[in-house]
């Protein structure tokens, strides 16, 4: 089988165009959907993504703040900082790069975040209304998987879906969506032993790992859904996923690339969160 390729950035581009009609209709009643993004520290790749959602932002007509402030924030001053966008009324949505330099403890900082405004979805009450079938604020990243298979009509429920990977932000957050949608999830990660025994049986597989070609074709079942979200900068300044894409793309039916696949969706999710959060906001 060849598989087809989801592309995120058409599916990107065509949902930020239904988003920047309804941000024109929501300014024509007076509200401006508001993002404030915090970035620590010079890191250049978290430099780069940065900048991609203040392009998208301004495309949908969301109204974005960047605050840049140096390594040596201390935490005491970033609470400040939270503490002073969660009572501004014009922010609706706050967004704290990750990772933070050492010496700021990340769980105080997610957790001083107004669930209310926390676009990421990080916040320990958003995760738990997830869990228990709510809706909220979905994490960004599986929101955006979750948006592609649906856009395929590629069916969840009753489906063995196997995650590689279980970080907070998109391996175990992942798995819940799967879940919610009926599928039968199975974690698999670096203590999981004989992982291929997994892999090869899954018929959704999602790889979110951060090792380049960390699978490749002969870890996939034919016909299975591979959605990568790998986002690794190689030596000569390419991004590559963690699946070897071409013997991947030989067995997979459907499969996600790097990049071009699931980051763009991730943004596209984040400007979503934010304009939801305005229209509550606004009791719409
Ligand atoms: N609080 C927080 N929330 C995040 O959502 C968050 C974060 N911290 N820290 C860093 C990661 C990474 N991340 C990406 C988003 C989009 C692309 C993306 O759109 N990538 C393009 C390529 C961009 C390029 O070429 O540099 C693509 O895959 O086509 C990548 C990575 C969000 N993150």
């Amino acid at each position: 089988m060849v598989a087809e390729v989801i592309y995120g950035s058409e599916l990107a581009e065509s949902l930020r165009e239904e988003m920047r009609e309804e941000v024109t209709s929501l300014r024509q009643q007076g509200i401006v959907p508001g993002l404030t993004v915090v970035l620590i520290g010079e890191d250049p790749a978290s430099q780069s993504y940065v900048r991609g959602k203040q392009k998208a932002c301004d495309f949908v007509g969301v109204n974005s703040n960047l605050i840049e402030l140096p390594s040596s924030t201390s935490e005491k001053e970033l609470l400040e900082l939270i503490d002073n966008l969660n009572v501004d009324k014009n922010v609706h949505g706050i967004l704290v790069q990750l990772p933070l330099p050492k010496h700021i403890n990340e769980q105080i900082i997610i957790e001083a975040i107004s669930p209310e405004k926390d676009v990421d979805g990080f916040h320990p009450i958003n995760i738990g209304r997830m869990i228990a079938g709510k809706d909220t604020f979905f994490p960004c990243t599986p929101f955006g998987i979750i948006t592609m298979l649906k856009s395929k009509n590629i069916e969840i429920e009753g489906k063995k879906a196997v995650i590689v990977g279980r970080s907070n932000i998109v391996g175990k957050p992942v798995g819940q969506l799967l879940l919610n949608e009926n599928a039968t999830v199975t974690y698999c990660h670096s203590r999981t032993k004989n992982m291929k025994q997994y892999t090869i049986d899954a018929d959704i597989l999602i790889v979110a790992v951060g090792k380049a070609h960390f699978l490749s074709g002969e870890d996939i079942k034919e016909g299975a859904v591979v959605i990568d979200v790998g986002v690794n900068r190689q030596e000569n300044g390419k991004l590559t996923g963690d699946v070897e894409f071409e013997s991947a793309k030989a067995k997979a039916a459907y499969i996600t690339p790097v990049p071009k696949g699931v980051g763009p969706m991730t943004i596209t999710m984040l400007l979503h969160n934010t304009i939801k959060s305005a229209r509550k906001f606004h009791q719409l």
